[in-house]
């Protein structure tokens, strides 16, 4: 469903050039959950970013169900965007206007009819379990619930993918569990497929299908579980799947 092909990303930085992400080539494959794990730096922020194009890649091509989205002007790429959701450590939530009205802006945006959009809020802050507090500000919610109102909006225009950049890290650890609790049913019920990018093993345990760990801006390998344990790509072999995800356990315990 997502296919990102030799992409490349740097930055110009006060002495020279700074290469984020380094001709990174990955499948994502439709219905699954694919966390990208890998130490702070690594580059996996901008890899994520680089996947819905907030970050043109300088390399290398996104082709998203068979549309290469690296070619589109920008009004259709807009429009493709609105087929992807993200959410954020820090939520990003508009403070200043209520939890249905924080919902409702993506659909505005898309130019969704006013009575559509109520019914579509409404639908969307069930499925999250928050439809009474509708008319409730961000500063009044917990983090939990305001991690939920971002998973609600990040819904609101069906996305086929949605993108989660360390959606649980600013979570204690129960919330936690109750927003993986979501991201799942989401991918089950919904169908969506997720990309979710962390620093945490446990988190990558507990909820991903597929995993790709990210050092120094490349995808050094990636697995997929199988009866409830990760094993190693065709390409790798035991040894270094348990070198690389050893390493993560001792990184990330
Ligand atoms: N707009 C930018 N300008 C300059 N450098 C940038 C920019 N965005 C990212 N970088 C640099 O690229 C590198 C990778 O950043 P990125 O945020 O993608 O890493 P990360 O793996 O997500 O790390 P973290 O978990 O700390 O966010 C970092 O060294 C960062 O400082």
């Amino acid at each position: 469903m997502l296919s990102l092909s030799r992409i490349s990303k740097s930055f110009e930085v006060k002495d020279g050039v700074y290469q984020a992400v380094d001709s990174v080539t990955l499948e994502v494959e439709k219905g699954s959950i694919h966390g990208i794990i890998g130490a702070s730096g690594a580059g996996k922020s901008t890899l994520l970013r680089l996947i819905n194009l907030l970050e043109r890649p300088d390399e290398g091509s996104v082709i998203l169900n068979g549309r290469e989205m690296t070619v589109l002007p920008e009004k259709l790429l807009r429009q493709e965007r609105q087929k992807i959701g993200m959410i954020f450590q820090q939520f990003n939530l508009v403070a200043n206007v209520s939890v249905s009205r924080n919902v409702s802006i993506p659909l505005e945006l898309a130019g969704v009819p006013k009575r559509e959009r109520t019914e579509r809020v409404e639908e969307c802050l069930r499925f999250v379990g928050l439809a009474d507090k509708a008319g409730q500000y961000p500063a009044q919610l917990s983090g939990g619930q305001r991690q939920r109102v971002a998973i609600a909006r990040a819904l609101a225009n069906h996305p086929g993918l949605l993108l989660c950049d360390e959606p649980t890290s600013s979570l204690d650890p129960a919330t936690t569990t109750e927003i993986l609790g979501v991201l799942k049913h989401i991918n089950e019920k919904l169908g969506v497929t997720i990309v979710i990018v962390t620093h945490e093993m446990d988190v990558v345990k507990r909820l991903c299908s597929h995993v790709s760990v990210m050092e120094d801006g490349r995808i050094v390998d990636t697995f997929s579980r199988a009866d409830g344990e990760f094993l190693p790509a065709a390409s790798s072999s035991g040894s270094y799947r348990e070198q690389i995800l050893g390493k993560a356990r001792e990184d990330y315990a």
